[in-house]
């Protein structure tokens, strides 16, 4: 029997204060998969880490901010249908609603950052899978 391949794990977050309707948003450098597109900021779930785990760590290393897992929340998920190609991975995308972390946004990994609206993060150009978490936001 032909088995799909091992989906990748990948975490992201919506950080942002509750009520406010803004989220921080990384545009993806250039020489990277998804170069000028916007994503809600994360990155791949090492062996062993939970997903708030690798938030925290890569959201440190991308922007300098501290989050707090115990302030995280699940939002939801996406996820890429198997390609048929062996050497291709689907990605498993979690999105964590994070709303209290500590310092200020550097860009440390290169990429744009932005605060935007529910209105703005519409009109972005975004990944796929970011696009479909994006539109779940708004109902
Ligand atoms: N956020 C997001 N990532 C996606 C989508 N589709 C897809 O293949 N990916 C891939 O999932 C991976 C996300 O991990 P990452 O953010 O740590 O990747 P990266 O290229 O910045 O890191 P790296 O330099 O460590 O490989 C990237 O390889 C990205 O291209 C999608 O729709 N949204």
């Amino acid at each position: 029997m032909k088995r799909n391949p091992t989906y990748l794990p990948v975490v992201a977050a919506a950080i942002g204060p509750d009520g406010e309707g803004r989220w921080l948003m990384h545009r993806r450098p250039a020489g990277k998969a998804h170069a000028g597109l916007w994503e809600f900021p994360g990155g791949k779930i090492e062996p062993g880490e939970s997903p708030r785990e690798a938030l925290v760590r890569e959201i440190a290393e991308e922007c300098g901010l501290r989050l707090d897992p115990g302030a995280m929340r699940e939002r939801g998920f996406a996820a890429d249908h198997p390609d048929t190609r062996q050497d291709v991975r689907p990605i498993l995308l979690l999105l964590l609603h994070c709303a209290v972390w500590d310092g200020e946004v550097r860009s440390l990994e290169g990429g744009e950052w932005r605060w935007c609206s529910l209105a703005e993060i519409s009109q972005l150009p975004k990944p796929p899978l970011d696009a479909r978490l994006a539109a779940s936001f708004s109902g």
